[in-house]
């Protein structure tokens, strides 16, 4: 899949979709969720964004990247919600999909369906490697799914999974770079038997 191609037909008015943008952590999702939504706005479409309440990471309201590029956007805590806040809206952006309960598949069908461009991110997997709550089925029912991959940060290759570092077994323990790294298929099971590897940052 292309991911910075040019599609002009995502800047055109009541077109309904669904668009997922999946990946590892440190895949860049946050970063083209608010690409995509930035360029809706400078098309002068009506954009609206979501994030689940319990993603206070960088900050209570705004959607972050780990890179600091910022959105506004407005923190509800079900899925439901986000069908009551988006009358009037051209482009509906959502972050963080994987917090979100199993309604929201419902949810971005029916906004699909009424004309709307739903945009959303979001982890594939758990730090176990389980697909993560509402995503596969979202990537089930989407017009368009971008897979992003972060670099392994023990040996360069792509990741393909966000490796918990810290012991903790709770499916929802929020983090950064203390708490996970992006690795690859082999760097994952190594770490999984415990061998040590070269950390390149
Ligand atoms: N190991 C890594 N691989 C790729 N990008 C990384 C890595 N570590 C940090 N980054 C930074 O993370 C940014 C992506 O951030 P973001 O869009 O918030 O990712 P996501 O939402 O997928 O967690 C990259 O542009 C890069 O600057
Ligand atoms: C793998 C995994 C992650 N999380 C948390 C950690 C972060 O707060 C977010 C993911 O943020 P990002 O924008 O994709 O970097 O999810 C979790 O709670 N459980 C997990 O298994
Ligand atoms: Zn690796």
């Amino acid at each position: 899949m292309v991911l910075f191609s040019e599609d002009h037909t995502q800047e055109t008015r009541h077109r309904g979709r669904i668009e997922v943008i999946c990946g590892s952590m440190f895949s860049g999702k946050t970063e083209e969720l608010i690409r995509r939504l930035k360029r809706a706005s400078f098309a002068r479409q009506r954009v609206e964004i979501f994030k689940p309440v319990l993603d206070t990471r960088y900050s209570e309201s705004d959607v972050v990247s780990h890179d600091n590029n910022s959105i506004p956007s407005t923190p509800v805590d079900t899925s439901a919600s986000i069908l009551l806040l988006s009358s009037e809206i051209d482009v509906v952006g959502i972050d963080e999909a994987q917090f979100f309960d199993e309604g929201l598949t419902d949810v971005c069908n029916e906004l699909a369906n009424h004309g709307v461009r739903v945009i959303i991110a979001g982890l594939d997997m758990d730090y176990k490697g389980v697909p993560f709550g509402p995503i596969p089925g979202l990537c089930a029912i989407a017009d368009e799914v971008t897979k992003v991959h972060a670099i392994c940060v023990k040996c360069g290759d792509l990741a393909y999974i966000s490796h918990r570092t810290v012991a903790d077994d709770k499916r929802v323990l929020l983090g950064e770079k203390e708490e996970y790294e992006p690795l690859c298929r082999r760097c994952y099971q190594k770490a999984l038997r415990g061998e040590s590897g070269r950390k390149t940052e």
